[in-house]
């Protein structure tokens, strides 16, 4: 069975954003925030280590959803893809990945910022999108205002969010889920603190969309 971008965001309510140094951390991460109850993850691709991290996630841990982040070209996607990737998140949305996306049928979350991108999107097929960088962007108070002109679309808000802001925006009708790096912060790999990433996964996944 095909798994959707709309499947994707339903298992999630808050989605784990993290950056790989080293591809070994790949594994003990899948696994401690699986251990946290967290369904869904997004490893971007910032590192020379990330698509052997990913690759390393999906083994360890193949039950953990896990997307590709920072794809800006299509050959970032196919990169990802072919290292096992579940899904494909970009910062922006643009033609030549719509294009990509439609035609691969991965499933695609590319972030937009105003109310022009988001009609681009809705003109393509997509309305399940990345609000990104969500907090500079305007917040929560901003998506809230988009709802009432374009209630189509939904959103997965991403960028400066913290413990504190995920609860206003998953308060909202049109967001599905929030996504951040406080959940596995660099750091914390680094250090292989995998007890306390399977402790934030925890208080993460125990928050809930409306
Ligand atoms: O690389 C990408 O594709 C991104 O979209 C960037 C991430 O969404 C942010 O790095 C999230 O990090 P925080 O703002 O610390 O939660």
């Amino acid at each position: 069975m095909t798994r959707t971008i709309d499947d994707i965001l339903a298992a999630a309510s808050v989605i784990p954003v993290m950056e790989a140094a080293q591809a070994e951390d790949g594994g003990p991460l899948a696994e401690a925030l699986l251990e946290g109850g967290v369904r869904v993850a997004e490893l971007t691709l910032r590192t020379p280590a990330a698509l052997d991290a990913l690759a390393a996630m999906k083994r360890a841990a193949p039950g953990l959803i896990v997307g590709m982040g920072t794809v800006l070209t299509v050959d970032d996607a196919e990169r990802a893809l072919a290292r096992g990737a579940d899904f494909l998140v970009s910062p922006g949305l643009t033609p030549a990945l719509l294009e990509f996306a439609a035609r691969s049928g991965a499933p695609f979350l590319p972030g937009v910022a105003t109310a022009s991108e988001v009609m681009r999107a809705l003109e393509a097929g997509v309305s399940r999108l990345k609000f990104f960088p969500a907090e500079p962007a305007g917040g929560a108070a901003y998506l809230k205002a988009l709802y009432g002109p374009i209630p189509a679309a939904v959103f997965c808000p991403t960028g400066g969010i913290g413990p504190e802001q995920a609860a206003d925006y998953l308060a909202l009708p049109n967001v599905a889920c929030v996504g951040g790096s406080w959940i596995a912060p660099a750091k914390a790999i680094e250090a292989r603190d995998w007890a306390a990433i399977a402790a934030n996964a925890r208080r993460a996944a125990a928050l809930k969309a409306r």
